[in-house]
């Protein structure tokens, strides 16, 4: 039988309340239940720090982290509140959104403790009727890391209250949801919600309305007066002669899209009835903003909300909201001191939209089905038009985003460094595609070169007293065989025809000696593999800049420790999957059609290998300009890179036309395909 000295464990046993008295030194034997319970402990210890980077401490202190009390594993403010109120006055109680657990602050350190010898492995209730095991532990301070205050798109209002309930009973009855179809109108059941039309029927099959097919029976008349009204008060400016009624039962939603340019004018307005939801509005760098719409209110998208920013319904049976009464409608503030849960209940949308008669001349042509013939560039059929595509739209770039890239880039990825430190001590290492260098100090042995297309990316190498030089990786400057090991990290997939890749692979084995060895990494086209989502597609939440591929930040599982048996997931709050992806006849901001190139939505899986990723550039925050609060997010300008995202197997063929090589190794890495190639 195993015992253990309580004071030397990170930890106690739930029910010893001697437990966090240092001078403590009893032996105590405990039982398997008691066992149980420390490894998941320390489980969630570990769990906390590896992918959270919260640190817990060992000493009582006013406030602990709550492993499994969060949001995002349906835990609502109401449910954990009276429950940690039993044990003293809580001072915060800090629950950021999506993630699973919170943090609670104690007026003083002597309730905390009770909280956490009484309430650890303790079971609650979530929301769904789950039971689900707390793990408590201490931390210095209860805090979050709060995102700057967002703003809401530009061109977006949310008017609060503009029905009476009457109303609102009033235009729900009067939608006959049991004819199918009486030619007035046109009603489809989706994959996640119904839908009717009036006016013109929307085709989610072309994401377009046929101009010369009006619907027989118009907008229903009850709709008049209502838009004669937003009319005069300057809600809208142009009478709609569309509709679109949309029911969403709980769990129900629609796919993130950009109502098609061509199809209808700039002004777009959605009266939400029966009852709340939040809507997803996402800028093309992957930036999310989530807008409450409370019921009767009215949704007005304009100008930049409603052209550039997708707009969506995450399916889900709740939603993360602000407890207090204050704040309805509009942005979800990121004060988690004031977050909760809501569950939903039917939401019935009611979305006018002007038929447009003219093609759409918006400023933002790389979403503009009107405008594609212009932009964005297509797939190059010529090895100049391949070399004037790579010049725009990747070299021109990184020149432009240099210090903001380099910013985002700092953590090397782990079997790049396995690679590096498997070197031989003075080995001559070319780094082709440096970037700001992050690999070319990892191994003090080596003695490492970086070379870049970018200037200002090698001046960045250069003020960190690196060896860098400017050049193309298809013409490095250097001795045929005079490298013992090259690594071109995350470079080739930015060529962008078949042969220029070949042509990069090759450059980086002549540089190599006999026996030398070359490390390569693209990104990968299936951010699935294995049933595993790589850590770009978890990232799919408010995120920003941040690196592609492998990155030290991770998103978090449901649940920290595993529950006891019958929890299993549920429609969680944790919906890193777009709901982009859903099918429903492509309803999606764009498609490929023809060779031109199709914008990438940041952080959703690919719609094909040969696209243009933008990167947002991030902006001042804003202060000093007229029209943004203090510390409003400023989305700043958008620039497009090219790359070519390879499928399985392909980086391998590739290697294997190239002359004399083999390839050592091949493997997948967190959304990259890598090889290990040697010089033969
Ligand atoms: O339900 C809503 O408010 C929005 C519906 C919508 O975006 C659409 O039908 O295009
Ligand atoms: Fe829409
Ligand atoms: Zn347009």
């Amino acid at each position: 039988m195993l015992t253990f000295c309580i004071s030397s464990l990170p930890c106690p046993p739930p029910h010893a309340s001697i437990a966090m008295d240092s001078n403590s030194q009893s032996n105590y034997k405990l039982s398997k239940t008691e066992k149980k319970f420390l490894r998941k402990q320390i489980k969630a210890r570990h769990t906390l720090l590896r992918h959270e980077g919260i640190e817990t401490v060992s000493y009582a202190t006013q406030s602990l982290v709550v492993a499994n009390g969060g949001l995002g594993n349906g835990v609502s403010r109401n449910q954990l509140l009276p429950v940690l109120e039993k044990y003293g006055l809580v001072d915060a109680l800090l629950m950021p959104p999506h993630k699973p657990y919170s943090f609670v602050r104690y007026r003083t350190a002597e309730e905390a403790k009770k909280a956490y010898v009484t309430l650890n492995g303790k079971e609650i209730v979530d929301d769904l009727g789950q039971k689900i095991l707390l793990y408590l532990n201490f931390v210095e301070k209860a805090q979050w890391k709060e995102l700057g205050l967002q703003a809401l798109p530009p061109g977006l209002m949310v008017v609060e209250e503009i029905i009476s309930s009457e109303d609102e009973k009033m235009l729900l009855e009067s939608i006959n949801w049991t004819e199918d179809i009486d030619n007035q109108n046109v009603q489809k059941y989706l994959k996640h919600r119904r839908v009717k039309h009036f006016g013109y029927e929307f085709h989610y099959e072309n994401n377009n309305v046929d101009k010369d097919m009006p619907l027989p029976g118009g907008l229903p008349g009850i709709c008049d007066s209502f838009l004669e009204k937003w009319l005069k008060e300057g809600f809208i400016k142009h009478k709609p002669d569309q509709l679109t009624v949309n029911q969403y039962e709980p769990g129900h939603g629609i796919p993130a899209h950009i109502d098609t340019h061509s199809a209808f004018e700039d002004e777009i307005v959605s009266l939400s009835l029966g009852s709340e939801i939040v809507m997803d509005f996402k800028h093309p760098d992957g930036v999310t903003v989530p807008v409450m719409l409370p019921r009767r209110s009215l949704l007005v998208m304009t100008g930049e909300s409603r052209y550039l920013w997708m707009h969506g319904i995450t399916p889900r049976k709740f939603d993360t909201v602000q407890a207090s009464k204050g704040l309805q409608s509009g942005i979800i503030t990121s004060d988690v001191g004031d977050l909760t849960l809501s569950k939903r209940g039917m939401r019935t949308s009611f979305t006018f939209r002007k038929v447009r008669q003219t093609p759409c001349n918006c400023s933002y042509p790389l979403v503009c089905d009107s405008q594609m013939k212009e932009t964005p560039p297509s797939f190059p059929e010529s090895a100049r038009e391949a070399s004037q595509l790579e010049q725009d739209y990747v070299h021109r770039v990184y020149e432009e985003i240099a210090e903001h890239f380099s910013s985002t880039r700092h953590t090397p990825w782990p079997r790049v460094v396995e690679f590096l430190k498997s070197l031989p001590c003075g080995s001559l290492v070319a780094d082709v595609g440096c970037g700001n260098g992050k690999y070319l100090g990892v191994n003090k042995e080596l003695y490492m070169i970086g070379c870049d297309r970018s200037q200002k990316l090698v001046d960045i190498c250069r003020e960190r007293c690196f060896q860098a030089l400017v050049c193309d990786a298809l013409a490095v400057p250097l001795c045929s065989g005079s490298c013992d090991a090259c690594i071109s990290i995350a470079v080739i997939h930015h060529f962008s025809t078949a042969e220029r890749r070949v042509a990069a692979l090759q450059e980086l084995v002549r540089l190599l000696r006999p026996g030398g060895q070359a490390l390569v990494y693209v990104w990968a086209m299936e951010q699935e593999y294995n049933k595993k989502k790589s850590k770009y597609l978890r990232e799919n939440r408010i995120s920003q800049g941040k690196e592609e591929g492998t990155s030290s930040d991770t998103a978090m599982p449901e649940l920290l420790v595993e529950q006891v048996p019958n929890v299993g997931s549920r429609d969680s709050e944790c919906c890193v999957s777009s709901v982009t992806d859903l099918p429903e006849g492509g309803h999606k901001a764009r498609t490929v059609t023809n060779a031109k190139l199709p914008v990438h939505t940041n952080r959703t899986s690919f719609p094909s290998q040969d696209l243009l990723v933008p990167w947002h550039h991030q902006g001042n925050p804003g202060e000093g300009k007229p029209g943004h609060p203090a510390g409003a997010h400023d989305p700043g300008p958008v620039f497009h890179r090219y790359y070519h995202v390879f499928c399985e197997g392909e980086l391998e063929a590739t290697c294997q036309t190239l002359n004399s090589v083999s390839i050592l190794q091949s493997y997948y890495d967190q959304g990259n395909w890598c090889v290990i190639l040697q010089k033969v």
